[in-house]
């Protein structure tokens, strides 16, 4: 019988209404299982800790990564699943992806109803991601999302609704594999860059802002990341990755001061193709901005905090295999 093991952190899978009316994160690992179904792999749980995933920062991130490889490096264990918030999901799970170096699946699952509510998404998730964890069809894809039905790979996906009970979409493509009847069926499998390192404790502390082009913006937010202690910004451009003339003249000053400058696009879907003028993507990478092509803007800001936070500045062959 396959051994999953099931780490927890809160999110809507484990909140219910507090004395004030509000949805918090409140159940552990132990009261979710309480919700599935007996039979089926072997489970064993641990909390990791119980936030909703829109408190989460660099340390509890770190944290998680450390959870799921020790858990992925135990010999007994043959995959993961990590309950968690969907707010932040497509953050932790890229990271997890971006230092998997084990070939067992870790999975990400959570709810859109919480525990409380009288038809509850959760259980039914957890234990579609206990399915997926324990088969041996979902070896060799790193850090999975499965939620209602669909299982997405790490990279590229985002969510993409703020209620809708499936509300994950991975960006120019779809869900890896689908699930019925508890199995999962995989039409696909992600192309993943060699892993790196797990996070240090340097990773807790790396300022990575994203600041957003929009009719009159200027670099006056960018300005304030740096000055806040930023040591990489990434531009959301316009259309396909533009700037304006302020922007510009910031990122030249900025790259000149040592500062990882990226050039990513407020849009969901394509890449960034840098062939504008005045102010726009060409002049933007000529003044050393780093194209981030089709990552997300939400991923590619943790690429590059993990890169700086291991002592390596971020440039184009680096992020060539991750874009
Ligand atoms: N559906 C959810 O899990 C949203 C929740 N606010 C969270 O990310 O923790």
């Amino acid at each position: 019988m396959p051994q999953v093991s099931v780490l927890a952190t809160g999110g809507t899978i484990a909140s219910s209404e507090n004395d004030r009316g509000a949805s918090v994160a409140s159940r552990g690992a132990g009261e979710l299982l309480g919700g599935i179904a007996a039979g089926g792999p072997n489970v064993s749980s641990r909390d990791v800790m119980r936030l909703g995933s829109y408190l989460l920062g660099h340390r509890e991130l770190r944290l998680i990564c450390e959870a799921v490889a020790a858990e992925l490096a135990d010999g007994g264990v043959d995959g993961v699943v990590v309950t968690h918030g969907t707010d932040t999901m497509e953050e932790t799970a890229y990271l997890l992806d971006l230092v998997q170096h084990s070939s067992k699946p870790a999975v990400l699952t959570g709810a859109q109803r919480p525990a409380d509510h009288p038809c509850p998404d959760g259980p039914g998730n957890l234990q579609e991601a206990i399915g997926v964890a324990a088969s041996p069809s979902a070896r060799d894809k790193g850090t999975m999302i499965s939620f209602a039905g669909n299982i997405y790979a790490a990279r590229g996906t985002r969510k993409a609704h703020t209620v809708a009970p499936s509300p994950f979409k991975t960006m120019d493509g779809g869900p890896i594999g689908q699930i019925a009847n508890g199995q999962p069926h995989f039409m696909s499998a992600p192309i993943r860059p060699r892993a790196l390192a797990l996070p240090p404790p340097a990773f807790d502390s790396i300022r990575v802002d994203i600041v957003t082009v929009h009719p009159g913006s200027d670099a006056t937010l960018a300005r304030a990341a740096v000055e806040a202690g930023a040591r990489g910004v990434i531009i959301a451009g316009s259309g396909v990755g533009n700037g304006n003339s302020s922007i510009l003249a910031w990122v030249e000053e900025a790259v000149q001061a040592g500062i990882t400058v990226g050039l990513g696009t407020r849009v969901p879907e394509g890449p960034v193709v840098p062939f504008y003028g005045n102010g726009g993507g060409a002049d933007v990478v000529r003044a050393g901005a780093l194209q981030l092509g089709s990552l997300p803007l939400f991923q590619a800001r943790l690429l590059l905090a993990l890169m700086l936070s291991h002592g390596q500045k971020p440039n184009p062959e680096l992020l060539a295999a991750h874009i």
